[in-house]
């Protein structure tokens, strides 16, 4: 990753490309012919109906799913088995109780063979800049939700990689604290190079958040939309007064209301 202190920039090279994916489970198809890319530094979220496959998809690229048929392609070259260029945050939380909050965020690193006392090293140093400082000897239960949200994602940015899968990060929280965390992601996102691919519910936060927004149908099937969101739509103060932003909402909730009716729009 290149760029300044403030804003970095993404290393060119570093696209993501999903092409013809296919899964079932047992005679269940899930996904069907599902193409997307993630350029460098782009934000996209992934929304569709319940049950739609999106969770089975970021499962296919950490390797935890197997596919039945298509490719996954980073940089110009398919994904290792092993040492994926993923980072995972999954649905919920799942910090372990008795650990502290500093050997929480560092236990992705301890699990791919890294020490406790360099797995703490590199997470500490996370921990002022995420809005984390004081509370690293802490124990989960002594957090709020927002809280625990934020070390679930240090936790998963400190392994490095250059693409952040994040199912559902803010789903479990209140408006207020949603909110809060939506404008502290976009901030720390400038300061990085991430690419992000993001499942949400929620079409506000999608369009807030995103470069572009993809539509999975609920019949397995091609995406139903990817629908770009301007970078000049202001993303923090202004977002909810910016009339482009009702705009957008509208178009993809009738996508969605598509999706969910399953029939494929020319
Ligand atoms: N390991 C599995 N074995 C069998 N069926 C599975 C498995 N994992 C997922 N499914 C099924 O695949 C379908 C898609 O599930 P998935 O969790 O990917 O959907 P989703 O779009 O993420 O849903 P939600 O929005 O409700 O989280 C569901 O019908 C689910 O029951």
């Amino acid at each position: 990753m290149t760029g300044t202190a403030d804003h970095a920039s993404p290393n060119p090279t570093e696209q993501l490309e999903v092409r013809g994916v296919r899964k079932a489970f047992g005679d269940r198809l899930v996904l069907n012919g599902i193409t997307l890319t993630v350029a460098p530094g782009e934000i996209v979220s992934l929304v569709g109906p319940s049950g739609s496959g999106k969770s089975t998809l970021l499962g296919i690229l950490t390797g935890a799913v197997e596919p039945d048929a298509g490719s996954i392609r980073f940089a110009n070259a398919p994904v290792p088995e092993r040492h994926r260029p993923f980072a995972y945050m999954p649905q919920r939380d799942v910090l372990l109780p008795w650990r502290t909050v500093l050997d929480n965020a560092g236990i992705g690193l301890e699990v791919a063979g890294q020490s406790r006392a360099d797995a703490r090293r590199q997470a500490r140093g996370l921990f002022a800049p995420f809005g984390l400082a004081g509370t690293e000897h802490l124990y989960p239960q002594q957090l709020s939700g927002g809280m625990r949200q934020r070390v679930a994602f240090l936790r998963t940015v400190v392994q490095r990689k250059p693409v952040l899968l994040l199912d559902e990060p803010f789903g479990a929280l209140d408006a207020i604290t949603r909110d809060e965390l939506q404008r502290w992601l976009l901030e720390i996102w400038r300061r990085h190079a991430w690419s992000i691919l993001l499942i949400t519910h929620d079409i506000r936060e999608a369009v807030r958040l995103s470069d572009r927004v993809l539509i999975l149908p609920s019949v397995p099937g091609p995406l139903l939309g990817d629908v770009r969101v301007s970078r000049d739509i202001p993303r923090l103060d202004g977002f909810i007064t910016d009339p482009r932003v009702p705009e957008l909402e509208a178009a993809l909730h009738d996508l969605l209301r598509q999706a969910a009716g399953a029939g494929r729009v020319a």
